[in-house]
Order: structure tokens, then C-alpha cells, then sequence
């Protein structure tokens, strides 16, 4: 491990910025402050952070790397898509462990840590519930107590695949509570959506113009009420993934207004691709935006902007799913085959700097809530993650609010062939990038390292929800002032 001397910028956490040294020392965060008090280190590297903001490395509470879905495989592994995250400023993935409907969820979750092994940077997991059986009750409890895991997934959509159903949602919420884990859910109504599917086919429409049609708002709508209500009587907190429209924005709104715990994430690219992307001439093109759910109608952004900016939605995620054009042409003649997922884990803090900040939305620690510290918060990792602090991970990026530069294909790290950020510019970029405390982006040079990525433990909340704090190492911060 080396240690480096980050000098003379902007340290910019949630709750406030000032000009600050910072110390990593052994892959922890040493000192924030004054350098010139310290006695530093032999063999301390320095680098001059003049006129760049110091944040948390961001996180990104929802990818897919290396995942099997739709009879094919995303295009990212667990190292091209960490290395890519890593070149944008994410120093952290939530991704998912899925299992097939009767596959044990520890042999789902040894498959996946298997996979993971490859990653550049930190990882952890959410695990699907995607059956129920005592057996599933029981994983869920070894996972929590044993393996770290604090959360489980709810594909309220994607009938006859992974699709759970009402009474699996009741069951799996009933053990959250017991076991003190976050359940999460993709809120859509995966029967309205299998039946406008079927109708668009019986019509003929067949291409990816009829992949929004089939999703309306009002079905992520429904599914995201539905969802929110069996929290309600379940007696837990719940946390609702890509929000994309005024629909779901709204029932979250009114749930909390009533005081429950419901919690909601943003995708990049709902905030600024729209649903025009289908109606696209090009087969491909429009192929390359089918996701779930989908770009909306521009209208539905707003909703999202003042969800963020309310506090009424919490984090931001990208979803990185990445499939190529070869993988897209699968759902040639069928839209309902093409591969839902796009990618954006590299580009989303950028975007969110340039659409966010920029625009005077977001204050530059209201974008360090929405990209880092309150993914920490809401899965207990925090102050471990998603803080500029002594004790906690070395994980940071320091940005020039001031650079620019094109997003596209042509140049971003994912392998996947396509962009949905393509040809946009962008002004705030990551100059560095430290990941335990190593410089692993810097000016453009990517030192990715395969294998340097570590599991991340989370710990299982209080029986009240209540989140405890957590240190990398249980220790207190070491003083280097003299
Ligand atoms: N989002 C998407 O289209 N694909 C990934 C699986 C999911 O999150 O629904
Ligand atoms: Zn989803
Ligand atoms: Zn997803």
C-alpha cells in the first residue's frame, strides 16, 4: 500500500465542502485537514488537488455485470464494467445476485462471488427473491448472518422468468424484518406488461416502438403502490429502484408524507434520454435504448429533478446492463426478445455533474447524497463509504469542475458497442480516481487492476432499522497531528 497526500482542494462531503488536505495511509483515510500539522509518512505521494472538489467515490447501487438474462450474457464482466465505473469517479457496485425460479440462493450467490472475483473495484450484492420455499427463508438468513448480505430484490415484473408474485413478496418482506434487511423492488406490473405485450403482437407491432407502449407510467405506478402497501403492513421499510416517472415519484411522495420509510433511486438516464429513442428509423439505434422501464416522455423528468432535490428520492444508479448490438438483433422480429438493459456506470456522475450542479439543481454536497453518501446510508456502509473522513475507505474521486469532455462509445471503457450518452458534452469530470487509496484514474490513464476489488460485508440493521455506524476496520481513526 502506498500513501498519498492529497493537497490544497475542495473537500466536498453531504453535509458540507471545505479546503482540505487529506491523508490516505494503508487504504484508509488518515487525516483531513491542515498537512502543514502532520508529520507525514515515508515514501508519501502528493498529489496537487488545486481547484478540483475531493469527494467520496461514488456509488453505484445498481448494476449487472456479468449477467445471464434473456437467453444471453451483458457484455461487461465484473472487471470491464468496475474498470469502467472507476474511470468515472464510482469506486463502489451494489450489483445483483439473481437466481433462477428453484435454485438455491447460496448456490446463486457462490456463482456470482465467483464471477465478482475479477472486480477492479469494491463490490457487494443484493439477492433476488425470486421463488419461495422454507429453503429461501432460511438463505436469507445465512445470508444475512454470515455473508454480509443486508438487502433483497423483488422483481415485481419479467412474468414467467424471475417474476415474484404478491404472496412471495409478503413472505420475503416478513423475513427482512425478522433478519433487519432492506427490501427492494423494480416496481412494474409484469402481468399488465405481459398482456400489452401480447396485444402489441396480436397488432403486429413488433418493433422496439412498441417496448414503451407496453410499460406505461401507470403500470410502474400500480406495481410501486402495491409495493409500498405490503410494506405498510409488513411493518418494514422499502426501497424502490429506477424510478422513472411521475407515477411511481408520486405514491413514494405520499407514503412518506405519511411517514413511512420508502426510499427511491433515479437512473441517469431517465434524467435525460426520453422516449423519442424509440420511435428511432434505425432498428439498432432504438434497440440500444430497450430497457426496463423505459425512457418516458420527457415531461416525467421533472418529477424525477424535484424528487431528488426534495429529498422525496435518494439515490442515483445507472442499472448497467450492458448488451451489443448482436445481443439487441436477438429481438429482431419480436420486441419482447430483446435484451432489456443499457449501460451509463462510467458516465453517471458526469451527467448528473453537468445536468445537476450546472444547473444549479444541486448543490456540489447534495450531488455527494445522491451519487455516494446516501447509497452508503441506506445500505449501512456508512461512514465506510460515501464519506471524506478519518477511518474510512480511501475511496475518492477528485473532480474538475471546470473539464469537459464528449461522452461516446468511441472512448468510454464499457466493452459494449453503444452509448446512450452518445455525442453529449459534458463540463465536471473526474481528474483522479483513488480506490483503496491507489490512484487508479488519473488525467485520463486508466490503472484498473483485475482482482483488486474486495467484497463488501454489509451489516444487518437494528431491529428498528436503525443503521449502525461502520469502519473498514473496527478502529478509531489514528491522529497524525503532532
Ligand atoms: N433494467 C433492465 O432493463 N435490465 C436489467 C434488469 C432490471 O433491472 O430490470
Ligand atoms: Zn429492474
Ligand atoms: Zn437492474
Amino acid at each position: 500500500m502506498c500513501n498519498v497526500l492529497i493537497k490544497g482542494g475542495t473537500v466536498v462531503n453531504a453535509d458540507c465542502q471545505r479546503r482540505a488536505d487529506v491523508l490516505c495511509v494503508d487504504g484508509l483515510i488518515a487525516a483531513v485537514g491542515d498537512a502543514s500539522q502532520w508529520d507525514l509518512p515515508a515514501h508519501t505521494d502528493v498529489v496537487d488537488a488545486g481547484g478540483l472538489y475531493v469527494m467520496p467515490g461514488g456509488i453505484d447501487p445498481h448494476t449487472h455485470m456479468n449477467f445471464p438474462f434473456m437467453g444471453t450474457t451483458t457484455v461487461d464482466d465484473f472487471y470491464s464494467g468496475t474498470a469502467a465505473a472507476l474511470a468515472g469517479g464510482t469506486t463502489t457496485i451494489i450489483d445483483f445476485v439473481i437466481p433462477n425460479p428453484q435454485q438455491p440462493l447460496m448456490e446463486a450467490y457462490q456463482q456470482w462471488r465467483g464471477w465478482a472475483e475479477k472486480a477492479a473495484a469494491d463490490y457487494s450484492f443484493h439477492v433476488a427473491i425470486t421463488w419461495w420455499d422454507e429453503s429461501v427463508r432460511e438463505d436469507m438468513g445465512q445470508l444475512v448472518q454470515q455473508e454480509g448480505v443486508n438487502s433483497f430484490k423483488h422483481f415485481m415484473a419479467y412474468k414467467n422468468a424471475i417474476m415474484c408474485d404478491d404472496e412471495t413478496l409478503m413472505n420475503s418482506f416478513r423475513r427482512c424484518l425478522e433478519l433487519g434487511a432492506m427490501p427492494t423492488v423494480h416496481a412494474e406490473n409484469g402481468e399488465m406488461v405481459y398482456l400489452l405485450q401480447q396485444e402489441m403482437l396480436k397488432q403486429g407491432i413488433t418493433g422496439p416502438e412498441a417496448h414503451p407502449l407496453s410499460r406505461p407510467p401507470e403500470v410502474e405506478g400500480e406495481a410501486a403502490n402495491r409495493a409500498i402497501t405490503v410494506a405498510s403492513i409488513m411493518g418494514v421499510p422499502i426501497y424502490v429502484v429506477h424510478v422513472s416517472c411521475r407515477e411511481s415519484a408520486e405514491a413514494i411522495a405520499r407514503a412518506r408524507g405519511r411517514g413511512q420509510r420508502v426510499y427511491g433511486e433515479v437512473l441517469a438516464g431517465h434524467l435525460v434520454v426520453d422516449d423519442s429513442v424509440y420511435r428511432h428509423p434505425d432498428f439498432a439505434f432504438a434497440a440500444a435504448h430497450v430497457m426496463s422501464p423505459p425512457f418516458r416522455d420527457k415531461s416525467h423528468q421533472a418529477a424525477l429533478w424535484h424528487g431528488l432535490q426534495s429529498g422525496q428520492l435518494h439515490t442515483t444508479a445507472t442499472d448497467h446492463c450492458t448488451f451489443c448490438a448482436s445481443q439487441k438483433a436477438a429481438g429482431q422480429d419480436n420486441f419482447t426478445t430483446i435484451p432489456n438493459g443499457c449501460g451509463g456506470v462510467e458516465e453517471r456522475m458526469a451527467v448528473l455533474w453537468d445536468t445537476g450542479v450546472n444547473s444549479g439543481r444541486l448543490t456540489p454536497s447534495e450531488f455527494v447524497a445522491i451519487t455516494s453518501a446516501n447509497t452508503a446510508r441506506l445500505f449501512n456502509i456508512y461512514p465506510r463509504k460515501g464519506a471524506v473522513t478519518p477511518g474510512a475507505d480511501a475511496d475518492l474521486v477528485l473532480w474538475d469542475p471546470q473539464g469537459s469532455k464528449v461522452l461516446s462509445a468511441a472512448t468510454h471503457h464499457s466493452r459494449n458497442d453503444f452509448n446512450i450518452f452518445e455525442g453529449r458534452i459534458v463540463t465536471g469530470v473526474p481528474v483522479y480516481t483513488l480506490s483503496q487509496g491507489v490512484v487508479v484514474w488519473a488525467d485520463g490513464a486508466l490503472r484498473a487492476r483485475e482482482g483488486a476489488g474486495r467484497y463488501i460485508k454489509r451489516p444487518a440493521f437494528g431491529p428498528d432499522f436503525s443503521a449502525a455506524a461502520v469502519w473498514e476496520r473496527h478502529r478509531a481513526p489514528q491522529a497524525v497531528q503532532r
